[in-house]
C-alpha cells in the first residue's frame, strides 16, 4: 500500500487588477458558468484530501471575496497580496510557514481549468522525487525571437526541450520561501522571476517538469474566458 501524501498548502495569487483582461471587475471575479473565477479555481483543490490550507492572497481593497460562501470554508485562509506576483506568492508562503507543513502548491486564481487529475500526479512526482515541480505543456509551435522593440523575427528559437510554464508550481515550503526572500533582497522579482520555479532555478533548485493538460490556461486576455468556459463545461 502506498503511503498517503503528507498535508500541503495551496498558495493562490488573486491579488491582480486584471488589466490586461480589459475589464469591470479584476479578472478573478468575473463570472465562468455561474461562479467567479476564482471560485472555480478553488474548487479544484478543496475536496482533495491532501489540501490543508488554501490561502489567498488578496488586495489590500478587495471588497468581493469575503461575500462569496467558500470565503467561509474551513480551509480557506486569506493574506494581504503585494504590489507583485511574487510579493503575493511570499505574503501566502509566510502565512504556509507558520502551519507546520512541509509541501506548498503555489496556483493562479487565473487559472481555473486546471485538471485534479494534473495536480495530483504533480503532486506524486514532487514527494516521490523529494524535488520542487511544475505543471507545464511541451511547446509545439515554431518559436521566433523578434528583433529587440519590433515585430520582425530576430531568429527561431530551437523548441526542443522548450516548455510553457504553467501552475500549479509545487515545492518544499522552506526552499521557496528562501528562494523568493532572496530574490526580492536582490530586487530581481520584477523582471527575472515571474513565477516559483524561476526562483528555485536561481537558487540552484532542482524543479520537475509535469506535463499538463493544454486547457490549463490563464485567463489573462478577453477571448481567453470564451476557451474557459468551453473547457469547464467538456468537464461536467
Ligand atoms: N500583485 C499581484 C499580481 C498578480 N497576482 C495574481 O497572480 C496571478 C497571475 O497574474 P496575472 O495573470 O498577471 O494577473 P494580473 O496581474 O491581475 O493581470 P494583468 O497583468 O493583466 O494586470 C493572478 O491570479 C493574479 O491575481 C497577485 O496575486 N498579485
Ligand atoms: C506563473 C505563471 O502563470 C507561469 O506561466 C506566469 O508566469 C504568470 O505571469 P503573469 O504575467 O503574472 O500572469
Amino acid at each position: 500500500m502506498t503511503e498517503p501524501l503528507p498535508s500541503l498548502a495551496v498558495v493562490i495569487p488573486a491579488a491582480g487588477t486584471g488589466k490586461r483582461m480589459l475589464s469591470e471587475v479584476p479578472k478573478q471575479y468575473l463570472t465562468l458558468n455561474g461562479l467567479t473565477v476564482i471560485e472555480q479555481t478553488i474548487n479544484k483543490f478543496i475536496e482533495l484530501p491532501f489540501v490543508h490550507s488554501i490561502i489567498l492572497a488578496l488586495s489590500a481593497d478587495d471588497t468581493v471575496f469575503s461575500t462569496l460562501s467558500i470565503a467561509h470554508h474551513p480551509k480557506v485562509k486569506t493574506v494581504i497580496g503585494g504590489k507583485e506576483r511574487a510579493d503575493s506568492v511570499l505574503s501566502g508562503i509566510r502565512f504556509a510557514s507558520e502551519l507546520d507543513l512541509s509541501w506548498v502548491m503555489v496556483h493562479d486564481a487565473a487559472r481555473p481549468c486546471v485538471l485534479e487529475r494534473d495536480i495530483i500526479e504533480l503532486y506524486h512526482q514532487c514527494v516521490a522525487q523529494q524535488s520542487a515541480g511544475i505543471l507545464a505543456v511541451r511547446v509545439k509551435d515554431t518559436m521566433k525571437r523578434a528583433k529587440p522593440d519590433s515585430v520582425s523575427v530576430d531568429h527561431t528559437v530551437p523548441r526542443t526541450d522548450l516548455w510553457h510554464a504553467l501552475t500549479p508550481q509545487c515545492s518544499d515550503i522552506k526552499s521557496l520561501e528562501t528562494a523568493l526572500v532572496s530574490q526580492l533582497q536582490d530586487g530581481l522579482v520584477n523582471s527575472a522571476v515571474t513565477d516559483e520555479a524561476s526562483a528555485l532555478e536561481l537558487n540552484n533548485k532542482r524543479v520537475l517538469l509535469v506535463a499538463s493538460s493544454a486547457r490549463n490556461i490563464k485567463i489573462t486576455e478577453p477571448d481567453d474566458l470564451e476557451l474557459a468556459q468551453l473547457f469547464l463545461q467538456s468537464e461536467e
